[in-house]
């Protein structure tokens, strides 16, 4: 099952970018042996894109077809990270093609111009620059990989 993060706006250099590379690739070498990954990233060029609902239409447009929908919002659920793992495993075991992870731009989701997503996931009820939800997004992917894959990363 592969994995994909789309966000608006590019991360062009920095430690963001840093730090998002090295997750994502490490992510998608635990996932190899286990049927998860790669992990890709879409980046969408926000710098046409006028309005919010621009932003959210084009992110619809790069969703793809028969995929599990994750629409990262502070409004959504969060989760402990091995039920992340757990909810992929079973997404993943239930033979799901591709999961796309979606962040916002600065003004958020226009959700009438998204589909309705199988997962609304938050990382608490703060609102957190975009950039830094990249970074923990791509960590806790990795993060959930690594449980499902029996690597000794997790610990609690
Ligand atoms: C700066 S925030 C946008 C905030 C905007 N005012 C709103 O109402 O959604 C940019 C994007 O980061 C993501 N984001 C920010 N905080 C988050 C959180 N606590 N949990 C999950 N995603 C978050 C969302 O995808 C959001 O669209």
């Amino acid at each position: 099952m592969k994995l994909r993060i789309a966000a608006i706006g590019r991360i062009r250099s920095g430690p963001e970018r840093e730090l998002v590379d090295d997750y994502i690739s490490r992510c998608s070498v635990a996932g190899r042996a286990i049927g998860l990954g790669p992990l890709t990233e879409t980046q969408i060029d926000n710098r046409s894109l006028k309005t919010q609902t621009d932003e959210s239409r084009a992110l619809a447009e790069s969703l793809g077809g028969d995929i599990k929908f994750v629409l990262l919002d502070e409004r959504g659920k969060a989760f402990k990270s091995p039920d992340l793992a757990r909810k992929l495993g079973q997404w993943r075991d239930g033979g799901c093609r591709e999961v796309v992870f979606c962040i916002g731009g600065a003004d958020g989701h226009d959700r009438e111009a998204l589909p309705a997503p199988d997962l609304m996931l938050a990382f608490g009820p703060a609102v957190w620059p975009h950039k830094l939800v990249r970074v923990m997004l791509a960590e806790q992917i990795y993060r959930a990989v690594s449980i499902l894959a029996g690597t000794p990363y997790h610990r609690e």
